[in-house]
């Protein structure tokens, strides 16, 4: 019996999303939902507390930073990960192999893994598929990510095949070093860029390992928004139907939306709390940065539309000071607004699925916040 357990509640008679829960060691989350990024253990700028408020129900961490800083054992000591950072909901972690790819310039892909240099100190490292799993292990995250490597969008389709042929047998080194599959559910990344045939490949060799949950990785790269949605149409649709499904690194509004509709049930993405630290915030009409100089007397709220305590309490005025006197708590104002409107979109994502009214709702959204503008 698998630690991750999807359960399927309804299909949008609309748009074919699908509304579903994921059941883990601490807890259920619904879906589909957007998960908050914590490399470093923690939300920038947000405590669990205010993450509890905004009802963020799964958060993501990283092997790798956590590998750098502080070092796994010593979280391992603390008693893993969700003990170190008093959290007591469902964590994913990602396996590390992206972000060696993302952070370090020098690197070597072998068979055996990936040698690169520590992008903090210059230091050689060598990260691996059983590393990847004794870390996540010691992290003791609910959702684990196998070791995969992240190919540049534009890699030419025979290093891609052989590239997806190696991401294969990482995942089958990663399932067998596997420590505690009893309570930690661990998911193989489907790679293949915008190439079908190998997307088909890197699933059907993924699906025969039969994991608890499947992410599609080697997206949210550079590539054009119409060329991600047309590989999840080609991916999505070889990925089991009762299994979660995963898409990496994703996180603007209307790319949630339009994953949802092609069978996405989770997403993660660094973008509303990295664009919140410079003071640009998502309102239901759009994007609105306010550090602009046209805010320094608008008392209104950062969105009118928007329930969450920061617009409740503070103005764009008094927010905009804040970010210009790069004070630590206009990032946090920013932050926590950013997140409760992603949540809430995928409150409101939810509840139209629940209504077979996904289209409709993409498009009054869309319409709202301006993505249909020329
Ligand atoms: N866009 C992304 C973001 C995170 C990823 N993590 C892994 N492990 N693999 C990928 O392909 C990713 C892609
Ligand atoms: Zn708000």
């Amino acid at each position: 019996m698998s630690a991750i357990r999807y359960e399927h509640i309804k299909t949008c008679k609309q748009s074919g999303a699908r509304l579903g829960r994921v059941h883990t060691p601490h807890g259920t989350f619904e879906t589909p939902m957007f998960m908050p990024v914590g490399t470093l253990a923690t939300v920038k700028t947000m405590s669990p507390e205010d993450l509890h408020r905004m009802d963020a129900q799964i958060i993501l961490s990283n092997t790798y930073h956590l590998w750098l800083r502080p070092g796994h054992e010593i979280i391992r000591e603390a008693g893993g990960l969700h003990k170190f950072m008093n959290w007591d909901r469902p964590i994913l972690t990602d396996s590390g192999g992206f972000q060696v790819f993302s952070l370090s310039n020098l690197r070597k892909i072998t068979e055996e893994g990936v040698e690169f240099r520590n992008h903090l100190n210059g230091a050689k490292l060598f990260l691996k598929p059983e590393g990847a799993m004794e870390i996540q292990n010691a992290l003791g995250s609910d959702i684990m990510m196998a070791f995969d490597e992240c190919p540049p969008f534009q890699a030419e389709h025979d290093y891609m095949k052989k590239s997806v042929e190696r991401t294969s047998r990482w995942a089958e080194r990663c399932l067998e070093a596997h420590a505690r599959p009893q309570d930690q559910g661990l998911f193989g990344i489907v790679q293949g860029g915008e190439y079908e045939d190998l997307r088909k490949q890197s699933a059907r060799d993924l699906v025969s390992l039969d994991f608890p949950g499947y992410a599609i990785g080697g997206l949210s790269v550079g590539e054009p928004k119409d060329v991600m949605n047309r590989a999840l149409e080609f991916t999505t649709p070889l990925l089991p139907f009762d299994k979660p499904r995963y898409l990496m690194g994703v996180g603007s509004p209307d790319s949630l939306i339009d994953g949802a509709i092609r069978g996405i049930d989770m997403f993660d993405c660094v973008l509303p709390t990295r664009i919140a630290r410079n003071g640009t915030c998502m309102t239901s009409n759009g994007r609105l940065v306010v550090r602009n100089a046209k805010y320094a007397r608008d008392f209104g709220p950062l969105d009118e539309n928007c329930d969450c305590h920061v617009c409740q309490n503070y103005s764009r005025a008094y927010i905009r000071h804040l970010i210009k006197c790069e004070e630590t708590f206009g990032f946090r104002l920013t932050t926590y607004h950013n997140l409760h409107f992603l949540l809430n979109l995928m409150v409101d994502v939810r509840q139209a699925i629940m209504e077979d009214r996904l289209l409709d709702f993409k498009e009054e959204f869309f319409e709202q916040y301006g993505f249909n503008k020329a």
